[in-house]
């Protein structure tokens, strides 16, 4: 299922193939996290997850029936809460893909407000580069002409940056801005 999302969205940025190199690229280290939120006596006063987007290309993440994460919409700003649907994954856009895109793609902003009822169980699939890859704008994305965005980065050294410090929104990716 990941190979035919990375290749679908491959297509859009010229990719014909996911070769060797862009499997690494795209699809080259998988960590799954196992997410147990317990109940809380003060959900005001509390977050689940501060906002972020993840470092991933992809997240694919199951969630319980529990519900509580919320993504922000790209045009109003709004916080949009995200069901959860029986049998479903939640598919998340992550970092590594809107540095390979040039931006075309947008790691989506997301958090998970504290639950003061209920415990609550996620399950996501980090699927990214390989932790030695560089990533930076494709070869594929700036064919035309297009200005690159991005400077190329070891993805370790990006992974690391994002765990130096405490959640920030959105704010990891200006790491690889030029
Ligand atoms: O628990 C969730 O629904 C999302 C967790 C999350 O954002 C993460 O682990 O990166
Ligand atoms: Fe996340």
């Amino acid at each position: 299922m990941v190979r035919k999302l990375l290749e679908y969205l491959g297509k859009n940025l010229n990719v014909k193939e996911l070769d060797e190199t862009k499997e690494s690229l795209f699809m080259g280290s998988i960590r799954v996290n196992l997410n147990y939120y317990p109940i809380c006596p003060n959900p005001d006063l509390t977050v689940g997850v501060g906002r972020h987007s993840d470092v991933s290309c992809l997240t694919i993440l199951l969630q319980d029936q529990i519900g509580g994460l919320h993504v922000r919409s790209l045009s109003s700003g709004n916080w949009v809460h995200v069901p959860p649907v029986p049998g479903s994954f939640v598919i998340n856009i992550g970092d590594a893909m809107q540095i390979l895109s040039n931006g075309r793609y947008k790691s989506v902003e997301h958090r998970v407000l504290a639950n003061g009822s209920n415990n609550r169980i996620s399950v996501p699939i980090f699927v990214n580069p390989k932790p030695e890859s560089v990533i930076g704008p494709l070869p594929e994305v700036t064919a035309n002409g297009e200005e690159p965005i991005y400077r190329d980065v070891v993805y370790s050294d990006y992974v690391r940056y994002f765990f130096k410090k405490a959640h920030d929104g959105k704010k990891t990716v200006d790491f690889a801005k030029i």
